[in-house]
């Protein structure tokens, strides 16, 4: 048996009778930081949906620590540790950014030592914990989510489109984040900013309609080629 973190094995994931995932397999060791790429539509959410059993696969595995996550509720697979920042940057508008950054503390753990944490790796946070979440900008809302699924206390991190509408300088500000948190939590990263996706990442699967087409270490020569570069822009 596999002795990586995470492992999809041949995962098939349908929207009511919409045949979405059509086998994909993917792994993800300790430690690591693995890039999902690929157009939009391709399934990259969804790959992240069946790992949390939002939308549980009716064929296939998911094993977390080499067990079956397949049948549990979303609730029970976030206490194994796996948590979840979603594209739309979910964070409590009405709360302040230290509110924000405490609650996601686990409960028992020191809700200061989470602040530290995250004013330290974020230190646009760290200039306005009174603000309310809902008054901060794009970028500091999203670093304001990273900085709660940091203070999770995840084993591994599954981030949807961190770049996802940012400007450029934000973007750079947003990597350099994610190189620290990905310093502290393994991550399962979907980004469509390749270059972005391969300098933070050390492995990439590329999907296209469903499918793993390609695999393997990310380098800055995959920004180059060619045959993923007809996936991506196709
Ligand atoms: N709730 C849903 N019900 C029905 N179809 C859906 C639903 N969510 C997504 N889809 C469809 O599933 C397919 C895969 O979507 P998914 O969001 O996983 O793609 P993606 O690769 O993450 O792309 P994007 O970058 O656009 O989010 C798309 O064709 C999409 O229209």
């Amino acid at each position: 048996m596999s002795d990586a973190l995470l492992e999809v094995a041949d995962a098939h994931t349908y929207y009511g009778e919409s045949h979405i995932l059509e086998g994909v397999s993917l792994s993800v060791d300790e430690g690591e930081v693995v890039a999902l790429i690929g157009r939009n539509g391709v399934g990259k959410t969804t790959t992240l949906r069946t790992i949390l059993q939002l939308t549980a696969p009716r064929e296939g595995s998911v094993r977390f620590r080499g067990e079956e996550l397949v049948g549990e509720a979303t609730n029970a697979v976030a206490r194994r540790g796996i948590g979840w920042i979603p594209e739309e940057r979910r964070v409590f508008s009405q709360l302040t950014v230290a509110e924000n950054v405490r609650i996601a503390a686990p409960s028992g753990n020191d809700a200061e030592a989470a602040l530290d944490l995250a004013f330290d790796t974020f230190p646009a946070l760290a200039e306005r914990p009174n603000v309310k979440a809902g008054s901060l900008s794009g970028g500091q809302q999203q670093m304001l989510a990273i900085a709660r699924g940091l203070v999770g206390d995840n084993d591994l991190l599954l981030v949807d489109e961190p770049s996802e509408g940012l400007a450029p300088q934000i973007v750079a500000d947003v990597a350099r984040a994610l190189q620290r948190v990905a310093s502290e939590t393994t991550l399962l990263l979907v980004e469509q900013n390749l270059p972005l996706a391969m300098d933070l990442a050390d492995r990439f699967y590329l999907l296209d309609n469903g499918r793993v087409v390609t695999d393997g270490e990310a380098t800055t020569g995959v920004t180059d080629d060619e045959e993923i570069r007809r996936y991506l822009s196709a």
